[in-house]
C-alpha cells in the first residue's frame, strides 16, 4: 500500500439485513431493511467504507456519484460535497415526507445529503487507514473516550405477519409489562441507563402506562417517549403534564415546529426533535420560537460527519441541546456515530441507537456496548472490518429479493396483518 489517495473505484453494495416486528405510528417494521454500502478504494490500495439507507431513492443517486468520483482525492471533502450538489434528484421519486415524516421532511438536498454521508464517512475511514489515525482524530481528536446510548424500546409482535423474515427469542411487547422485561433484557445484556419508548402506537394513556411502569421499574433512569408527531397540541400538553416528573424529554409529540414551539410554551419538559428539525434551513424559526430543546442529530442526513459538527456549533451557539437520532443501521454506521459523538464537547445526553435490534451486520465483529457505551476505538478509520462473506450474503438476499423490501414501507407490511390499514393522517390522537 502506498499514500496515493487518489481514488480509483467505489463499489456500491446494497444489502437487505434482518429487522424485528417493531412498531411505530405508521405500521410496523418490514422482516428485511436496506441499507448502502459505500466503497471507495484509493490507488494506494487502502479501502474506505461508508453506510447510509439503502431504499431506491439513494441508491439512484449514489450510481451517478460513485461513478463521478475515481480520479479525485480522499481529503477533498469540499469537492465531494459539490459534486453532490450537481447530482440530479427525480422529483417524482421523492414524496414530501421521509418514511411517512419519521424523519422530516424530504427535500432534494436531504437526500443528497443522506447519500453524500456515506461517501464522506468511507473518505474519512480511508484517509484515517492511510495517516493512522482513527477517524475521530481527523475531526479534532476525541473529548471522550466512550460514547453512551440509551436503550431503544419498541412496542412489538413476537413475528412478522404470516411467520415472514428471521424470529427472534424477544417475544411481543404490546403492554407495559412487556416494555419493563424489554428494558430489563437491554440493561441487563448491554448496560443501557437510559430508555427511550417509541410511542405512537397506542392511545396515550397506554403509552403513559408504559413510562410510568419504565419509571417504577428504573427510578433514577432518564426516560424518554417518542409518538413521532402522532399527538394533537392538546393531547401532547397533557402528556406532558401527566409525565413531567418522570421524563428527560418529550420527543416529537406533534408534528411541525409551530405546533412544538406551542407545546414548549406551555409545558415544562424539554422537547426533543427529529422531525422538525432535519435540516439547516429549519433552525432559524425553531430556534427562534423555542420550539425545541434538544436537536437529534442523525450524520445520514445532516450530511455526514463534519456537518453533524457543525450541527452542534450551531446547537451551542444558541444554548440548545444535542443528541442523535438512530434508524435501523449496521455496525459501519454505528460506528462512524461513535466517532463523531466522541469529538462534539456538547453531546448532553445518550444517543439513541437500533443496533441491538440489529442481529445481523457485515463486521466480522459485532460492536459491545458496556454499561451502556461503545468505546471510541483508536484503530486507523473508523476501526472496524468487514466480513465479506457476510455482505455477499446478505447482498445476496437484496438481488433474489422482488422489490418488496427494497423501499421502507411501515404501512405496507402493516397490511400484512391488517389489509384495511392506511397510515394514521395527524394529529391521530
Ligand atoms: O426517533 C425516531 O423518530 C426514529 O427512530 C424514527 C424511526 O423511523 C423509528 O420510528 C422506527 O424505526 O420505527
Ligand atoms: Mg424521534
Amino acid at each position: 500500500m502506498t499514500a496515493d489517495l487518489t481514488i480509483t473505484d467505489v463499489r456500491l453494495t446494497p444489502v437487505l439485513v434482518s429487522d424485528p416486528p417493531l412498531l411505530n405510528t405508521q405500521g410496523v417494521h418490514q422482516p428485511y431493511a436496506a441499507r448502502l454500502i459505500v466503497e471507495i478504494v484509493t490507488a494506494g490500495g487502502i479501502t474506505g467504507f461508508g453506510e447510509t439507507y439503502g431504499d431506491t431513492k439513494y441508491l439512484d443517486l449514489a450510481r451517478p456519484l460513485a461513478e463521478a468520483l475515481p480520479g479525485r482525492q480522499v481529503t477533498d471533502l469540499n469537492g465531494l460535497f459539490a459534486l453532490a450538489a450537481t447530482v440530479e434528484v427525480d422529483a417524482a421519486r421523492m414524496g414530501s415526507a421521509d418514511v411517512g415524516g419519521q424523519r422530516g421532511v424530504q427535500t432534494a438536498d436531504k437526500l443528497r445529503l443522506s447519500v453524500v454521508s456515506a461517501f464522506e464517512v468511507a473518505c474519512l475511514d480511508a484517509l484515517g487507514k492511510a495517516r493512522e489515525l482513527p477517524v475521530h482524530a481527523l475531526l479534532g481528536h476525541k473529548v471522550r473516550d466512550r460514547v453512551e446510548y440509551s436503550a431503544y424500546l419498541f412496542h412489538r409482535w413476537e413475528q412478522h405477519p404470516g411467520g415472514q423474515g428471521e424470529s427472534d427469542d424477544w417475544g411481543a411487547a404490546t403492554d407495559p409489562a412487556g416494555i419493563v422485561a424489554q428494558a430489563r433484557r437491554f440493561a441487563r445484556d448491554h448496560g443501557f441507563r437510559s430508555f427511550k419508548l417509541k410511542g405512537g402506537v397506542y392511545e396515550p394513556a397506554e403509552e403513559i402506562a408504559a413510562v410510568r411502569a419504565l419509571a417504577a421499574a428504573f427510578p433514577d433512569a432518564p426516560l424518554r417517549l417518542d409518538p413521532n408527531g402522532a399527538w394533537s397540541v392538546p393531547t401532547s400538553i397533557e402528556v406532558a403534564e401527566e409525565l413531567r416528573d418522570v421524563l428527560q424529554y418529550l420527543e416529537d409529540p406533534t408534528t411541525g415546529t409551530p405546533g412544538m414551539a406551542e407545546v414548549a410554551s406551555r409545558t415544562g419538559v424539554p422537547l426533543a426533535t427529529n422531525m422538525c428539525v432535519t435540516t439547516f434551513p429549519e433552525i432559524p424559526e425553531a430556534f427562534a420560537t423555542g420550539a425545541v430543546q434538544v436537536v437529534l442529530s442523525d450524520h445520514h442526513y445532516w450530511g455526514g460527519l463534519g456537518r453533524t459538527r457543525e450541527l452542534a456549533a450551531v446547537c451551542r451557539t444558541f444554548g440548545v441541546g444535542l443528541s442523535m437520532h438512530s434508524n435501523t443501521h449496521l455496525g459501519i454506521s454505528l460506528a462512524a456515530m461513535t466517532h463523531v459523538a466522541a469529538t462534539v464537547p456538547n453531546l448532553d445526553y445518550a444517543c439513541d441507537s437500533h443496533y441491538p435490534w440489529q442481529s445481523e451486520d457485515v463486521l466480522t465483529g459485532r460492536l459491545t456496548f458496556r454499561d451502556g457505551c461503545l468505546d471510541v476505538s483508536d484503530a486507523p478509520g473508523l476501526g472496524i472490518e468487514v466480513d465479506r462473506d457476510r455482505l455477499a450474503v446478505l447482498h445476496r438476499r437484496w438481488l433474489d429479493d422482488d422489490g418488496t423490501m427494497r423501499d421502507r414501507d411501515d404501512a405496507a407490511a402493516m397490511r400484512r396483518a391488517d389489509p384495511g390499514w392506511v397510515a394514521p393522517s395527524v394529529p391521530r390522537w
